[in-house]
C-alpha cells in the first residue's frame, strides 16, 4: 500500500479532515482537506432555489505551495496555470475585478459564496481583456438574472480562455491565506499531471521581482474621451474647466479615465515606457500614474520616469502609481502578508479626520518610515494602520494606495479626483 503523504498544515477550527484517498489510483496517496457543504448552507441553498450540480465531476485541482490540494469543478477554460492566490471580499462587481489589469499574475478567490448571478455585460469592463490568471469561487450561480446581462460568467471566462473553478471551501482557503500569508498556487484541469508535478510548479515560481506592468500597458499613446454615463454620475465637475492630463498606463482601469474625463480632463493615455521628456513636450496640466499589477520594486524604469516628472507638473498616483511615487520620493515598498482586496476597507483621511470606506486591491505598500522629511502620510488604512495616501506639497504630489474610482466598490473617495483638479488649478 502506498504511503500517505503528510502535508503539514494546521486544520482550521471546525473543519474535518477527510480520510486519505487515492484519486487516480496508483501513485502516492494524498491527504486532502475536503470540506463538504454544511447542512445550514444546504438549506439556505434549497430555500433560495439555488441548485448545486452534484452530478458535475471534480475535474480540477488547486494545489498550493504549502502542499494542500483542493479538488474543484471547472467552469472556465481548461489547462494548467501558476499564479499567486489572493482573496477579494467584494460582494458584487466580479466583472470589474476580472478586467482589472492589476490582477495579472494572480488567481482571485471571491469570499462571497455565490458568484455569477448577474452574468456579464458590455458596460462593466475595466479593460479590453481579463488579465487575471483564474477565478476561484465557492458556488457558481446556475441562474443568471440582470437587465444588463448579455452572457453567463462561465461562457465569458471560457471564451476569454480564463480558468474558473468552483465547489471548494473558499472560507478555509481564505483563513489559510490570512494566517500564513499569500501563497502561490497551481490550478489544473489536466488529470495527467500528478499532484507532485503541480506542487513543484507552484514552488518554482514567484510573483516577486517580476515586471508585470509592461505586459498589460498599452503599446502606443491614445486619447480618451468617454465620461461616466450621466445617468450613473453623482459628483461631476461641470464647471466648464478643462485640464490636459497625461495618464501613464501601468494597467489602468477605465473608470479612472471616465472619472477624470467627467471632472473635465482631456486625457492622453501613454504606455508605461513613454519617455518623461516626450510627456513634458505635451505640456500637460497634470500627470496621472495609474494602478498596475505586481511588485512595484521590480520596475525601476517606471520609478525613473516618475522621478523625471516630479516637480514639472502636478502628479496624482493611484495604487501602483502611489507605490512608484513613494519610491521616486526616496521611500521603499514592501510585500504585505496577504494584502487588501475588496470594497470594504476603512481609510482615515488624516487632514479631515473623515473615514472613507474604500475599494482596494494591492499586495504591496509604501513603508512610511522610509520616506524623507516633508512627505506627508495623508491617509491610513484603519484595518492595519498601513499607509494609504501621500502628499508632497513642495512638488504638487498626491497619491492614494486605494481606488477612488471604485469599480467595484463604494464611492466615498471620489472627491480625490476633485482634489487633483484643484491641485492642477492652483499650479496653472
Ligand atoms: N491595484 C494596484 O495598482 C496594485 C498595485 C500593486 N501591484 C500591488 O499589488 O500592490
Amino acid at each position: 500500500m502506498a504511503a500517505t503523504r503528510t502535508l503539514g498544515f494546521v486544520l482550521p477550527t471546525g473543519l474535518s479532515l477527510h480520510p486519505s484517498f487515492d484519486r487516480r489510483g496508483g501513485g502516492s496517496r494524498v491527504s486532502i482537506i475536503r470540506c463538504s457543504t454544511s447542512p445550514l448552507t444546504s438549506s439556505i441553498a434549497a430555500a433560495s432555489g439555488i441548485v448545486e450540480k452534484p452530478w458535475s465531476a471534480y475535474n480540477a485541482r488547486l494545489v498550493l505551495e504549502d502542499g494542500s490540494i483542493w479538488p474543484a469543478k471547472s467552469f472556465g477554460a481548461p489547462g494548467t496555470k501558476v499564479a499567486e492566490l489572493v482573496f477579494n471580499t467584494s460582494l458584487t462587481g466580479y466583472q470589474e475585478i476580472l478586467t482589472d489589469p492589476s490582477y495579472a499574475g494572480q488567481f482571485v478567490l471571491m469570499t462571497n459564496p455565490q458568484i455569477g448571478n448577474t452574468g456579464v455585460n458590455p458596460d462593466d469592463e475595466e479593460s479590453e481583456q481579463c488579465f487575471l490568471t483564474g477565478l476561484v469561487i465557492r458556488s457558481l450561480s446556475i441562474s443568471t438574472s440582470n437587465w444588463r446581462c448579455t452572457k453567463t460568467l462561465a461562457d465569458y471566462l471560457t471564451e476569454r480562455n480564463i480558468m474558473g473553478i468552483y465547489d471548494l471551501d473558499t472560507r478555509a482557503i481564505t483563513r489559510r491565506l490570512r494566517e500564513d500569508g499569500s501563497l502561490i498556487g497551481v490550478l489544473s484541469t489536466e488529470q495527467s499531471k500528478t499532484d507532485d508535478e503541480l506542487l513543484q510548479m507552484s514552488r518554482s515560481w514567484d510573483i516577486v521581482g517580476i515586471d508585470l506592468i509592461s505586459g498589460v500597458s498599452c503599446k502606443s499613446p491614445y486619447e480618451w474621451v468617454d465620461k461616466t454615463n450621466p445617468e450613473w454620475d453623482f459628483n461631476t465637475n461641470s464647471r466648464g474647466e478643462s485640464y490636459k492630463v497625461i495618464a501613464y498606463d501601468f494597467g489602468i482601469k477605465q473608470n479612472i479615465l471616465r472619472r477624470l474625463s467627467s471632472y473635465g480632463c482631456q486625457i492622453t493615455v501613454v504606455p508605461s515606457s513613454f519617455p518623461a521628456s516626450e510627456a513634458l513636450k505635451m505640456n500637460p496640466d497634470g500627470i496621472l500614474f495609474s494602478n498596475g499589477p505586481g511588485d512595484p520594486s521590480a520596475v525601476p524604469y517606471a520609478v525613473e520616469t516618475v522621478k523625471e516628472l516630479l516637480g514639472k507638473a502636478p502628479v496624482y498616483g493611484i495604487c501602483m502609481g502611489h507605490q512608484l511615487l513613494g519610491q521616486a520620493l526616496g521611500g521603499k515598498t514592501f510585500k504585505m502578508k496577504f494584502g487588501h482586496h475588496g470594497g470594504n476597507h476603512p481609510v482615515r483621511n488624516n487632514r479631515t479626520g473623515q473615514v472613507e470606506i474604500s475599494a482596494q486591491n494591492h499586495n504591496y505598500a509604501v513603508d512610511p518610515a522610509s520616506l524623507p522629511e516633508g512627505v506627508e502620510v495623508t491617509h491610513v488604512n484603519l484595518n492595519d494602520g498601513s499607509c494609504a495616501g501621500l502628499s508632497y506639497p513642495a512638488m504638487n504630489v498626491m497619491s492614494l494606495q486605494y481606488h477612488p474610482e471604485a469599480s467595484p466598490g463604494p464611492h466615498d473617495s471620489d472627491n480625490a479626483f476633485r482634489e487633483f483638479i484643484e491641485l492642477m488649478k492652483r499650479s496653472k
